[in-house]
């Protein structure tokens, strides 16, 4: 059994997941330029915590989920360029954190926490309220942080739906090259069976990776997904990925389709689909929590792929999510490219987020 993923990890003398957390004391900045510990230990005088150094190619990925998340970040950090805390910042704080389609319950949550982590420390800088922020908002989102586990089935049945435009097709060619990476074999199942365009990108994506492929032009979404996971089982593959075609929640006859999809799937492996997997677009914000409630209810999720990150000015709705469906978030996408999707970071996140 093996969990997926890090094709190279950073190495261990620097680990990439656990940057300094804003409640540690880390190296202490001169006092001449901090005054020194100011209130209880929970705020240390640093500025916000910056991760120790990381493997070029992680840092590579980093660099773009926060020049993504920019331009909801400049936004939420900006509240923290001023001279005190008050009144007028923890109302921009509101106003920036609601901006970045955080959601009301989330915001409300995360300000609440650092009125009262300001008050308990003491703490009258705004880069510390910013610190504690950044370790409210890691907490929110450490119950999203979940490995994708394959191999106690064979084959693990994954199941992909979403949105039309969503990132699915791209999110299964990135997955599958991972897979393929770590050594599982991989079949995909072009459960899209009325756009050509779509069996057609799946195949590229199976082309480029050097995957099987079952594919069949019209007919029942449904008898492809079942005829892929038979065939999977009976070659030994270790994953079978069954990709659906776009449909909104509202769209019912479709959500019935995902349904039966679903339901056949467990007729031709009765323990599966063992992953179910919504693509949500980090564009389309508070959304996007809608596409997971709808989803979730029509075929009960296991775990979620967000992508588009690399240019979301929305990337609070994760925050949304972890407070009201938290649903693991499994990978996200930062660009279009095979390499581009990546293991998720409640504390990579956070930070980013606040850069
Ligand atoms: N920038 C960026 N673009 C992405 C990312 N993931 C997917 N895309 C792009 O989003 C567009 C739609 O992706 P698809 O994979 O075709 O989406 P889909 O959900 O399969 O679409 P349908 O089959 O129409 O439902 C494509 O242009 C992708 O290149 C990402 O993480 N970042």
């Amino acid at each position: 059994m093996f969990s997926f993923f890090r094709k190279k990890p950073a190495p261990t003398s620097a680990p990439p997941a656990a940057p300094a957390p804003a409640t540690a004391a880390p190296t202490a900045p001169p006092a001449a330029k901090t005054g020194g510990l100011i209130g209880s230990a929970l705020v240390a005088p640093m500025e916000v915590p910056v991760a120790p150094a990381v493997a070029p190619e992680r840092q590579s990925w980093l660099n773009r989920l926060s020049d993504g998340l920019r331009k909801t970040g400049s936004s939420i950090s900006l509240v923290f360029t001023g001279a005190t805390i008050d009144d007028a910042l923890y109302e921009e704080l509101e106003a920036a954190l609601l901006m970045a389609d955080t959601g009301v319950a989330a915001t409300e949550f995360l300000l609440n926490e650092v009125k009262r982590k300001v008050q308990a420390s003491g703490a009258t800088r705004p880069v510390q309220a910013k610190n504690i922020l950044v370790d409210a908002l890691t907490q929110l989102l450490k119950p999203l942080e979940k490995p994708l586990v394959i191999g106690e089935r064979q084959p693990t049945v994954i199941m992909v739906a979403g949105v039309n435009g969503a990132g699915k097709t791209t999110s299964i060619g990135k997955l599958t090259r991972h897979l393929a990476d770590g050594g599982a074999s991989v079949l995909l199942a072009a459960a899209d069976t009325f756009r050509a365009a779509a069996r057609e990108q799946l195949a590229v994506w199976a082309d480029r990776n050097r995957v099987e492929i079952v594919s069949q032009e019209g007919g029942d979404p449904a008898a492809v997904s079942f005829d892929a996971v038979t065939a999977g089982r009976a070659r030994g593959k270790n994953v079978v990925i069954v990709d659906t075609a776009g449909r909104l929640p509202t769209q019912l006859h479709l959500m019935e389709e995902l349904r039966k999809i679903k339901r056949v799937v467990t007729k031709a492996e009765a323990t599966a689909p063992h992953e179910v997997l919504l693509v949500i677009d980090g564009n389309t914000g508070q959304n996007a929590l809608q596409q997971v409630k709808a989803f979730d209810e029509a075929l009960g999720l296991t775990g979620l792929v967000v992508t588009k990150l690399d240019g979301t000015a929305k990337g609070g709705v994760l925050a949304a999510i972890a407070q009201e469906k938290p649903i693991p978030v499994y990978f996200i996408g930062v660009g279009e490219k095979l390499e581009d999707l990546e293991t998720f970071n409640a504390r990579e996140f956070a930070l980013a987020l606040l850069a």
